[in-house]
C-alpha cells in the first residue's frame, strides 16, 4: 500500500519500514519530516502504546504505530529477540504538526517519564507485481514491463507472405542446434552474442524497405535506422533461450516481427515472470526497460496455452531488427543485465557444451540408432523383401522432383541412391553416374538383374566411405526409420556421404496427404520415441501402412501368408509397413541438428516433403 499523504491511515494499514533520516540522502535527521521516532516508550518503560496515543491525541497525530517484529507481517509490540519494544513510530498530517509535537514531547515527557523523540522517514511496501504469472496476457500493456509494445496485425497477410518467400530467396541459411538463422546487414556472431561492427555484410533485402518506412512511423520507437537483421526459423516445437540482447553490441530499441505462427514470449526479470501471446503479423518493440532489463524468451513447445484455448505453433518465422553500436558502452541504469558495465552475459548453448561434449552425445546417439528396433525388423525390413516383386511393379514413375534435382548435376557427378528400391532412378540422368543401394536384399537382387551397380546397405552405415559422392538421393528412406535418433542418423550419414559442397535431396511422406481417404486404413501408433517433457518435441506421426498383395501374385506364397495377413474374402495377403510420416518444418529441424550443412531447397510435393541440402564444408 502506497503512503497517500492528506488520508487518513490506521496504524495496521502502515505496513512499510521505518528508519531515521540520512542515510538515503532525505536529509541529516534535523529537518523536520511529518513521522518521529519516539523512544522510551511501552510496558517496560511505564509509558503504554494507549497511553501514548492518548497523550497525542491532542497534537495532531494520525497514527502511533508500533514496531513490526522481524519476519513476519504482523505489527507486534515486541521488537527482535522477543524482548517488548521501547520505541513506537508516529505519523502526522505536516511535518509542522510533527515539528510541534517534537517540541512538547523533548521538553514534557509523557507524565513523569521523558522520552527520546528523532525525525522518522517512511518507506512505503514495494509495489507487488500486479501481474499474475499464470497469466497469458494478450497486450503488453497489461504485463506492466516498462517500454514493451505489441503491435498488432503490423503487416497483412499478403505482406507476410512477400516477406517469407523474399526472405527465403536473399542470404544464407545457417543451422544451429534447433533452428536456422540469417542475417542482414551485420552477421550475428553467437560466440561473443553480438556483431563485428566493421564487418558489414549482405544488404537487408528489398522486401524489408516497406517494413522500415512503417516502423519509421512508429512514435514510440526511437532508433533512428536499423542495420542488422536476424532471421529466426522455427520448427514447431522449438523456442528460444533466455536473454537480453547484448547491451555493448546494440543500441537502442530491438524489434521482433513474427512471421507464420504465434508464440507465447515471456520475460523474466529476477523472481518476476511475465507471459505475453505474440500473434504472427505482430511487430513486438522491447524499448527502455523492457529492452535493457528484462530477458526474453520462448519456450520449447508446441502449443501455448492462452486462457482456456490451446494454440498449435507452427513454424514461426522471425525476424529481429537492431541498431549496431557504433562506438561506446552502453551506460543505462540496469548495471545488472550491462555487458558494458561488467555484468556477465548468460552462456549461451553454444558454449556451455564443450565440442567433446557434443561430440560424445553425437556417438552415443549414433550408438542408439544402430541398433535394429524390432518395429523396423517386422514392419519394413521383413515387409519389403517379402513384397519385392510387387512392390516394384508398382514403381516406375520418375518423380518431377528427383528429376529437377538429377537434371541439376554437373556432367559426369557420382550419385548415390541411398535407399534405392527398385532402382527406378538409375537410369533417370544419363549425364551422372548413379550407385546405390537398399535394405532389401530381395530388392537389392531384383537391381541386379536390371544390371545396376547396387550393395545391399543400412543407410545408418552405408558402406561407402564418406566425401565420396556429388550427390545423393534418399527417396521414401527417412519415414520408415522409428525412431528421432534413427532418422538423425540417417540424414546425417547421408550428408557424411557427400564432398564439401555436394547436395543430397531427401524426401518423405507428409502429414499432409492428397489423398485423405488413403489414411482411413492406416493405424494410427503411440509413437515410438514418445518423448514429452524431454528436450526434443514429439514431431509427425507414426503409423502401420497397409501394403496388399493379391493371391495369384507369386509374393502372396505360403512363406508370405505366413508373415501377413490373410483376407480370404478379399484374397489379400496384408502386409503392416511402419512409417513416421513427418509434419511441416520437421525436415529442416531435422538437418538443424546437422552442424555443417545448408537447407536449400525445402518443397511439398504431392504428399511428400522433400528437402535438398548442401555440405558446407
Ligand atoms: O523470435 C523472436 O521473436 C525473438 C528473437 C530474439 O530474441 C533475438 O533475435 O534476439
Ligand atoms: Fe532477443
Amino acid at each position: 500500500m502506497e503512503e497517500k499523504p492528506g488520508e487518513k491511515m490506521a496504524a495496521e494499514e502502515w505496513q512499510g519500514t521505518w528508519r531515521r533520516p540520512g542515510k538515503e540522502g532525505d536529509g541529516n535527521g534535523e529537518e523536520a519530516t511529518r513521522y518521529l521516532l519516539i523512544g522510551n516508550v511501552g510496558p517496560s518503560c511505564g509509558v503504554s502504546v494507549e497511553a501514548l496515543r492518548d497523550h497525542l491525541a491532542t497534537m495532531k497525530v494520525e497514527a502511533v504505530v508500533p514496531p513490526r517484529e522481524s519476519g513476519k507481517g504482523k505489527r507486534s509490540k515486541r521488537s527482535k529477540g522477543g524482548k517488548a519494544a521501547t520505541y513506537v513510530f508516529a505519523a502526522f498530517g505536516s511535518a509542522t504538526d510533527a515539528k510541534v509535537a517534537k517540541g512538547k514531547l523533548s521538553g514534557d515527557g509523557i507524565g513523569d517519564v521523558k522520552v527520546m523523540v528523532e525525525y522518522a522517514v517512511y518507506c512505503p511496501p514495494k509495489e507487488k507485481p500486479k501481474v499474475s504469472e499464470e497469466y497469458v496476457r494478450l497486450r503488453a500493456e497489461d504485463l506492466g514491463i516498462d517500454g514493451l509494445y505489441l503491435l498488432k496485425d503490423f503487416v497483412s497477410e499478403e505482406e507476410e507472405r512477400g516477406l517469407l518467400s523474399g526472405l527465403d530467396e536473399s542470404g544464407e541459411w545457417k543451422c544451429l542446434a534447433r533452428r536456422r538463422v540469417k542475417h542482414f546487414g551485420f552477421e550475428f556472431d553467437y560466440s561473443i552474442r553480438g556483431v563485428h561492427p566493421n564487418k558489414e555484410i549482405v544488404a537487408f533485402p528489398p522486401c524489408i524497405e516497406p517494413i522500415t518506412d512503417r516502423i519509421a512511423g512508429v512514435k514510440e520507437i526511437t532508433n533512428e535506422r536499423f542495420d542488422q537483421l536476424t532471421v529466426n526459423e522455427y520448427p514447431m516445437g522449438v523456442g528460444l533461450s533466455p536473454h537480453v540482447d547484448t547491451h555493448s553490441a546494440f543500441a537502442g530499441d530491438i524489434l521482433s516481427l513474427s512471421l507464420g505462427s504465434s508464440a507465447v514470449m515471456e520475460f523474466r526479470k529476477g523472481e518476476d515472470h511475465r507471459r505475453l501471446f505474440v500473434p504472427r503479423r505482430s511487430l513486438l518493440a522491447m524499448t527502455g526497460e523492457s529492452r535493457l532489463a528484462w530477458q526474453h524468451y520462448i519456450p520449447h513447445r508446441k502449443t501455448d496455452k492462452v486462457g482456456a484455448k490451446v494454440v498449435k505453433r507452427t513454424m514461426r518465422t522471425s525476424i529481429t531488427f537492431r541498431t549496431v553500436r557504433k562506438q561506446g558502452g552502453c551506460s543505462c541504469p540496469f548495471p545488472e543485465q550491462c555487458d558494458s558495465q561488467g555484468a556477465a552475459l548468460p552462456p549461451t548453448r553454444m558454449l556451455e557444451k564443450s565440442q567433446q561434449q557434443q561430440q560424445a552425445e553425437a556417438e552415443s546417439m549414433l550408438e542408439k540408432a544402430r541398433k535394429f528396433p524390432e518395429m523396423e525388423k517386422d514392419h519394413v525390413h521383413g515387409v519389403y523383401d517379402c513384397i519385392a516383386g510387387h512392390f516394384s511393379s508398382t514403381r516406375f514413375a520418375i518423380w518431377p522432383e528427383v528429376k529437377r534435382f538429377l537434371d541439376g548435376m554437373p556432367e559426369h557427378s557420382l550419385v548415390g541412391d541411398i535407399g534405392c528400391g527398385n532402382g527406378k532412378y538409375f537410369g533417370a540422368a544419363k549425364h551422372c553416374r548413379v550407385v546405390g543401394g537398399d535394405l532389401s536384399f530381395e530388392l537389392v537382387q531384383l537391381c541386379k538383374n536390371r544390371g545396376h551397380e547396387v550393395v545391399q546397405l543400412d543407410v545408418v552405415r552405408p558402406p561407402y566411405r564418406q566425401n565420396l559422392f556429388d550427390g545423393v538421393i534418399s527417396i521414401a528412406v527417412l519415414h520408415h526409420m522409428s525412431t528421432f535418433e534413427r532418422r538423425l542418423a540417417a540424414m546425417t550419414s547421408i550428408v557424411n556421404l557427400l564432398r564439401p559442397g555436394g547436395l543430397a535431396l531427401v524426401t518423405v511422406w507428409a502429414m499432409e496427404q492428397e489423398e485423405v481417404k488413403k489414411m482411413k486404413k492406416w493405424k494410427k501408433l503411440s509413437h515410438g520415441d514418445s518423448r514429452e517433457g524431454a528436450s526434443v518435441p514429439v514431431l509427425g506421426k507414426d503409423y502401420l501402412v497397409p501394403w496388399s498383395v493379391p493371391f495369384h501374385r507369386p509374393e502372396a506364397g505360403e512363406v508370405a501368408k505366413q508373415s501377413g495377413k490373410v483376407d480370404e474374402q478379399k484374397g489379400l495377403v496384408v502386409f503392416e509397413r511402419f512409417y513416421h510420416v513427418f509434419e511441416r518444418g520437421e525436415l529442416e529441424y531435422l538437418v538443424n541438428y546437422i552442424p555443417n550443412v545448408t537447407v536449400m531447397r525445402c518443397v511439398y510435393d504431392r504428399s511428400n516433403w522433400c528437402i535438398t541440402v548442401r555440405r558446407d564444408t
